[in-house]
């Protein structure tokens, strides 16, 4: 188990780091356009499990939204806390 905190300071890791197995080098790689796809997609299949499916399923969901969200963060080079400022 992880926080947002800490799978972003392993995704920027990562980003750095760039390891050869890691599907968020790939992502990164991949430019904004395709990483904010993947934030639309991932948003929509959280409002189809909120609505159709049980909470763990939601959950899950949900952390692959928030995972995608980090990728489009580190693609455009933001920090947490250039996000956190409006919270
Ligand atoms: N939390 C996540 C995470 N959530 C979602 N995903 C990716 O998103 C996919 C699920 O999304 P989709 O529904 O789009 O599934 P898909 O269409 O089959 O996926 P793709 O073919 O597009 O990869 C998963 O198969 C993962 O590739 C994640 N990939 C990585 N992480 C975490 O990120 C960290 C770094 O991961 P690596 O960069 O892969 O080492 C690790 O701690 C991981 O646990």
């Amino acid at each position: 188990m992880k926080t947002f905190d800490e799978l972003f300071a392993e995704l920027s890791h990562k980003a750095t780091t760039r390891p050869a197995d890691s599907g968020t080098v790939v992502a990164l790689d991949a430019g904004v356009h395709a990483q904010g796809k993947k934030v639309l997609e991932e948003a929509g299949e959280v409002w189809l499990a909120a609505e159709h499916e049980p909470d763990e399923r939601l959950a899950e969901e949900i952390s692959q939204l928030l995972y995608r969200v980090q990728v489009l963060m580190l693609g455009r080079g933001l920090r947490a806390e250039d996000v956190y400022r409006y919270l």
